[in-house]
């Protein structure tokens, strides 16, 4: 009963890491599990990093303050040697026993053919068949649910994250830089494709799809796993870029938008994109978006293919006060 209790708890969050809470506090409430953790992997140059990103500590469970990139507790997937075998072997678990009265269970969280996620459990006894059945139960009732609200989170066309997500996402990026010491900052970047009214006249609908879907293909391509990239609206795209100095995130755009200008679309041919950007350290969420924003119609209007910087731009004086442009943003 109280695990019905629980998975009730468990589906009624909205929310990616109260949901990880939840089944970690569902799994403590089984018999003989001493210890649950909640890892988080991130593929870089094809090899898997992790960080316990939920554990346990003085009978609470408490969840890393800090991105992947700042964590000093992340470490190479092969030093979890059982667990780094089920994911190269695109396993479904892994289990080992270090020592008496420990006995791991790690249950990676599959998605898309990725792990992004994966929980373990230790238990004094064995790992009976039994309780590896009620353990699998709760895992695959989390998971599926788990893919439910990354389903309701993306945009259908695209896959990308959608405009609906898209507000929480940035008050929690707009905080976490705010607390962020050192020199980098992190970014905001709105990326519009050029013309793309032209790109429905004059070869249809269809095609101006397929240009999205390749758009966001490259998008996903250029940027990396702490990137959060959102289809913004039509041909309108955000990317919340990790903390970095101005000159990095600029190349890392600048790159993008050279990938994009040299890729030849089918039927349509070359297709280009502008793009505004700011950084996220002072300023609350909808000015960072505005400033944003403002650098994009600048480059809009200079010339368009090209990427313009809020802060330079307002230096060198070529933009008015700051102003918020997107009155159709609700954060408050
Ligand atoms: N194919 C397709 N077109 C879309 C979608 N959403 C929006 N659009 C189109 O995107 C176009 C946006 O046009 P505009 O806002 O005038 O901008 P633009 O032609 O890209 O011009 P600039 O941004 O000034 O370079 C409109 O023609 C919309 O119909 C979509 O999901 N699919």
């Amino acid at each position: 009963m109280h695990i019905l209790q629980n998975l009730v708890q468990m589906t009624g969050q909205r929310d990616h890491l109260r949901l990880e809470l939840s089944v970690l506090s569902t799994f403590l409430q089984l018999p003989r599990i001493t210890n649950v953790r909640a890892l988080e992997l991130l593929k870089l140059d094809d090899e898997y990093w992790v960080r316990p990103r939920t554990w346990q500590q003085a009978g609470q469970l408490v969840s890393a303050p800090q991105d992947f990139a700042n964590d000093p507790q992340r470490f190479a997937l092969h030093e979890l040697p059982y667990l780094h075998a089920c994911i190269a072997n695109k396993q479904q678990q892994a289990q080992h026993s270090p020592g008496i009265g420990q006995h791991i269970i790690w249950l990676p969280v599959w998605m898309h053919d990725q792990v992004r996620a994966c929980v373990e459990i230790t238990q004094s006894e064995p790992i009976s068949a039994h309780s590896l059945d009620v353990i699998t139960g709760v895992f695959n009732v989390y998971q599926n649910y788990q893919s439910l609200l990354d389903y309701s989170e993306r945009d259908a066309l695209t896959g990308l994250l959608n405009r609906k997500t898209f507000d929480e996402h940035l008050l929690r990026f707009a905080a976490a830089a705010q607390t962020t010491a050192s020199e980098e900052f992190s970014w905001l970047a709105v990326i519009d494709i050029d013309h793309f009214k032209q790109v429905n006249d004059r070869f249809g609908h269809l095609f101006g799809d397929e240009v999205l879907i390749l758009v966001a293909n490259l998008l996903r391509t250029a940027f990396g796993s702490q990137h959060r990239i959102f289809r913004f609206g039509g041909e309108e795209f955000v990317v919340l870029m990790p903390p970095s100095l101005k000159e990095a995130a600029r190349a890392a755009l600048e790159a993008f938008r050279n990938l994009l200008a040299a890729h030849e679309f089918p039927q349509v041919g070359r297709v280009t994109v502008s793009v505004g950007f700011a950084g996220a350290k002072l300023s609350s969420p909808v000015e960072i978006l505005g400033q944003a924003d403002q650098a994009l119609y600048y480059a809009k209007e200079n010339g368009r293919n090209r990427v313009c910087h809020y802060e330079c731009l307002q230096d060198q004086g070529l933009l008015q006060n700051s102003q918020v442009s997107h009155d159709d943003v609700e954060l408050f």
